[in-house]
């Protein structure tokens, strides 16, 4: 069982991330996809007034603050525009791919955080009415039911917290999660990048290998969302998942050559 994990960055060819995954999945490969759609939700957003934010927390940590109306904007497009385009590409390729949020089934649940620390030129506010969360528990059960059936189960957030309500979670995390409780062998992490890079955006000083017990000291190199990958990484190996790969969804075969070796490989 592999986790594949399709960010939403710009510059990802989804045409070749599904065509991949539908020989990998024809040749008997069983895997569940994950997706993210935070480039596009940018630009909704923006077209519907209702502009991005994002906050830092004191810990170095960037996440977007996800408003009631931010929720939906997200809902839309990343359960809607996302999750159904690369739905209907698998299936033009001939995979039955079902897709699903979090919600669904309560598949990725988690603890409602409903106020948030930013920090905003040098001093700590305090923000409410933030619906996100982290997932703290995978709900496989569906999961293994579509699987079993012969579909493949295309993901994405949002999560569902305990007491039923939406919540905003990190992709990367959440698909960690996944990894973890699918006992997955291997977890990708595709996005705009060829991996983590030593000194961004250098593409040069791409970092090849990383040593499972040793991830979290490589979150310096990480800026802003990139952070959220190193620590989904390092979740899925203390979890069990044998290895982690960040590769490049942008072009050629992105699954394939990630499953060879290319991009920074934990492990
Ligand atoms: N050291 C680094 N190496 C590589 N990329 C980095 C680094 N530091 C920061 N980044 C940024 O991290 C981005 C990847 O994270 P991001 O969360 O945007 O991607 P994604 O997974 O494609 O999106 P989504 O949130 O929609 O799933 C890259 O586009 C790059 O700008």
């Amino acid at each position: 069982m592999i986790v594949v994990k399709v960010g939403g960055s710009a510059g990802i060819d989804y045409g070749a991330v599904c065509a991949d995954i539908a020989n990998l999945w024809k040749s008997g490969q069983k895997l569940v996809l994950v997706h993210g759609g935070s480039g596009e939700t940018n630009r909704v957003a923006e077209a519907l007034g209702h502009p991005p934010k994002f906050v830092t927390s004191p810990s170095g940590y960037t996440s977007r603050f996800t408003d009631r109306q931010t929720l939906e904007i997200f809902e839309m497009v990343y359960c809607g525009k996302i999750n159904k385009g690369i739905v209907e590409r698998l299936q033009r390729l001939g995979v039955n791919a079902v897709g699903l949020s979090g919600l669904d089934g309560r598949i990725f649940e988690g603890k409602h955080k409903d106020s948030v620390r930013s920090v905003e030129g040098g001093k700590v506010k305090v923000l409410r009415g933030d619906h996100t969360g982290t997932v703290e528990k995978v709900n496989t059960g569906l999961i293994e039911l579509l699987l079993g059936a012969g579909y493949l189960p295309v993901l994405t957030p949002p999560a569902v917290s305990y007491e039923g309500v939406a919540i905003n979670v990190d992709g990367d995390r959440a698909a960690a999660a996944l990894a973890v409780a699918l006992k997955a062998s291997t977890m990708l992490l595709l996005s705009n990048v060829p991996g983590l890079l030593r000194d961004y955006p250098d593409e040069a000083s791409l970092i090849r290998t990383i040593a499972a017990s040793d991830v979290e000291s490589y979150l310096e190199f990480a800026q802003d969302r990139m952070k959220k990958k190193v620590l989904g990484a390092a979740e899925a190996v203390k979890g069990g998942v044998g290895r982690v790969i960040f590769g490049d969804a942008r072009a050629g075969e992105p699954v394939s050559a990630a499953l060879a070796g290319a991009g920074t490989v934990v492990q």
